[in-house]
């Protein structure tokens, strides 16, 4: 069990309020805000007058960020120190966090969630608080992954702020409910990262899209409620026993309460009722949860004072009477999609943490008050935060847990028996379950294992890097592969084969990249292509017509890579049927089989050929896309042109600029030099191998 915590934070008075000249009526006082009723104050005191000149709210923590000169003065690393270190520590243990700034327009939510270029809020912080720790722990076996996504909560509606979303209909994520992980976004998009420079540039694209208004406060208010989540997941295996445990934070920067204004149009006037709305069912949650917590103390004090008192064993009936009498209040988490999705943030698995900002000026008086007041409650709320614990790794302990007991177990009847045939049997029984159990636990840790390491294990040892672009994702690979060009219009993934290369290839590879990898996975450096009924083992495994129980091999060595056909196999590249060994270059398009079609990419010659290609810009021809010459859209197999491929495309060029100079178009040492260039490059192609399609084809 654990309460929210409440911290408030005072912000400087705005030009507004300076102008205004506006009276300061926030002190703060170690963990006491305290707040001075003006009215009450300019009028004489009377016995008529109940209403009191100063009110106080404690709280876990109250930020005076007024007046940077202030001995008092919280800036954001004060505030991160506080807050986001403990979101830290709390998910470094595996517990579910939710930090969120509630308060008035313009009162400094954003700031401090956010906060500006100049002064970083909680949320980059926490951030790079996740990276710098793995950072620190990088000597340990732990590993992570960090997953994050960004919503926005618009008029009742869920935009994702992480993708390209229809202009007509941004707004069309559904919330739904998982019955035991709870309410989530449906076709959210998540962003694996793997660094704080990332998650940056995540935050502003979320931010960048974030609708903002001008208010009669704030000139740039948030319009929308935030939810930026980060998945956090680690792993270590210790002594062969794995720990998995996993934490999901929410950082939620609500949008502004709002007074309505009629002299605003009808879609701000319902804007605003929707972000009222949902702060009234925010308030009206986070009240029902104070009773009802409040209520379960007192239950819990009755109890004690009750069995305290009773020597009767039936201690339940007590519990049974009161809460019979008084029922927990119905929470309307449904009312509001911002409750619903914060529900285990709110009385649920999880430990929260508001910030309640507040306007020091007495022009804010009611709101400030509102703001405490509702912060105030918040405090009563008590959540059931628990670790989150991988069920698998949870077995595998508790697995663990019953042996040592098996053996101590077998240890004391040892001790205490001294007749043989008797506690043999029982030596027997139990050393079957020890050997049972361990032989269960040695089979999870490797499903474990694998489960966890094929993921992080891929992009490493593959040396793959998911980008993600404007409205496209890049999967990078830096190792020869086969891309599958799939036929099957129910086929949804890109598939990558990663090609076997010579260890020594890849041991420099290894070296050069600083990076351990299993190198015993690539021993060798062919890949085996053929059907699963081979009798060998096939590295790459193809169904479908023409397929030959083995059917291909592609050898990589020292990055020259070869296709050679088992006898009889159906092996097409770049359209033209292969029986013997044929080097394929970057880009060739091999099909085999009837169906099976790929794009070859050689990444290492990709980059040389980048290079020459930027070395030779200018040229009119060359100065379009690498690829232009496949044209994938076209029916590859009938058209020979493709075969030609860069080597014909050298010598268009070299004609092309033979022509030029001819025509007098150009200074003939210009024109030398680039011929000089493309004749380079035409030998480039040419000493790709005696075996090269382009050379056979063209000769
Ligand atoms: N602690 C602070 N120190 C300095 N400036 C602050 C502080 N808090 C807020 N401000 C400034 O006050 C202005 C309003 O802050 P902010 O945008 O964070 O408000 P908000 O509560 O998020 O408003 P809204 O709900 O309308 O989006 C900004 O210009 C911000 O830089």
């Amino acid at each position: 069990m654990a309460n929210v915590k409440v911290a408030v934070r005072v912000r400087p008075l705005s030009k507004r309020e300076n102008a205004e000249e506006g009276r300061i009526i926030v002190e703060v006082d170690n963990k006491m805000a305290k707040v001075r009723n003006i009215k009450v104050d300019n009028r004489l005191d009377g016995p008529w007058d109940s209403r009191e000149k100063i009110v106080a709210f404690s709280f876990d923590y109250c930020y005076w960020s007024v007046d940077p000169e202030d001995p008092k003065y919280a800036s954001q690393e004060v505030v991160f120190q506080d807050l986001g270190t403990s979101v830290l520590s709390g998910a470094f243990k595996g517990y579910n966090i939710c930090l969120f700034a509630y308060g008035q327009t313009g009162s400094g939510k954003t700031y401090t969630m956010m906060g500006t270029p100049a002064s970083i809020g909680l949320t980059p912080r926490i951030c790079e608080g996740l990276f710098s720790r793995e950072d620190d722990y990088s000597e340990q076996p732990a590993s992570c992954r960090v997953e994050v996504s960004f919503l926005e909560i618009y008029n009742e509606r869920v935009r994702d702020l992480l993708k390209q979303s229809d202009h007509k209909k941004p707004y069309t994520l559904r919330v739904r409910e998982h019955p035991e992980t709870g309410p989530y976004v449906q076709g959210l998009s998540q962003h694996l990262v793997t660094d704080y420079k990332q998650v940056v540039g995540l935050l502003e694209e979320g931010i960048a899209k974030r609708i903002t208004a001008a208010t009669h406060i704030h000139d740039a208010s948030s319009r929308s409620h935030a939810i930026f989540t980060i998945h956090y997941t680690q792993a270590i295996l210790e002594n062969n026993l794995p720990s998995e445990i996993a934490s999901k934070i929410n950082l939620v920067d609500l949008a502004g309460s709002e007074r309505a204004d009629p002299s605003y149009c009808k879609d701000r006037i319902t804007e605003g009722a929707n972000i009222n709305k949902s702060l009234v069912t925010l308030g009206i949650v986070i009240s029902t949860l104070a009773q009802n917590s409040q209520m379960f103390s007192s239950c819990q004090s009755i109890n004690s004072i009750t069995s305290e008192g009773d020597s009767s064993p039936v201690g339940s009936h007590t519990t049974g009477s009161v809460s019979g009498t008084r029922r927990q209040a119905y929470i309307p988490y449904r009312d509001s999609i911002l409750t619903w999705l914060l529900k285990d943030s709110l009385g649920g698995n999880s430990k929260t943490i508001m910030v309640a900002t507040i306007s020091p000026a007495s022009s804010s008086y009611n709101e400030t008050m509102s703001t405490l007041r509702y912060a105030s409650n918040a405090k009563n709320i008590i959540n059931k935060p628990r670790v989150n614990e991988d069920a698998n790794v949870k077995l595998i302990r508790e697995l663990r847990e019953e042996i040592d007991r098996l053996k101590t177990m077998l240890i004391s009847f040892e001790l205490r028996n001294s007749s043989p045939s008797w506690s043999d049997d029982r030596d027997g029984n139990l050393t079957e379950l020890v050997l049972q159990n361990e032989m269960k636990i040695d089979q999870l840790t490797k499903d474990w294992t694998s489960k966890w390491t094929d993921r992080k294990a891929i992009m490493e040892e593959y040396s793959v890097d998911i980008n993600k672009e404007k409205v496209g994702v890049t999967i990078d690979s830096n190792l020869p592969h086969l891309m599958a060009m799939d036929d099957d219009i129910l086929s949804t993934g890109v598939v990558l084969y990663h090609l076997r290369m010579l260890p020594f290839l890849f041991f420099v590879l290894c070296i050069f990249r600083l990076c351990f990898l299993h190198l015993n996975t690539k021993k060798e450096g062919t890949t085996k292509i053929g059907r699963i009924d081979s009798d060998q083992e096939q590295d790459i495994v193809l169904q479908g017509q023409w397929i030959e129980r083995e059917h291909c091999i592609i050898s990589n060595n020292c990055g020259i890579v070869t296709l050679q056909p088992v006898q009889g196999a159906h092996c097409t590249v770049n359209g033209q049927e292969v029986t013997t060994a044929c080097r394929l270059s970057q880009g060739a398009l091999v099909v085999l089989g009837k169906v099976h079609k790929f794009r070859f990419n050689h990444p290492a010659e990709a980059a040389i050929l980048r290079q020459r290609r930027s070395i030779s810009e200018g040229s009119p021809i060359l100065s379009h896309g690498a690829l232009d010459w496949l044209n994938l859209d076209r029916d590859f197999i009938s058209s020979s042109t493709y075969i030609f491929s860069p080597l014909e495309k050298e010598r268009q060029v070299i004609t092309a600029l033979g022509s030029t100079a001819w025509r007098g178009g150009e200074q003939p040492s210009v024109v030398k030099e680039q011929v000089r260039d493309h004749l380079e490059k035409l030998d480039v192609y040419k000493s790709m191998g005696p075996n090269g399609m382009h050379l056979r084809v063209l000769r």
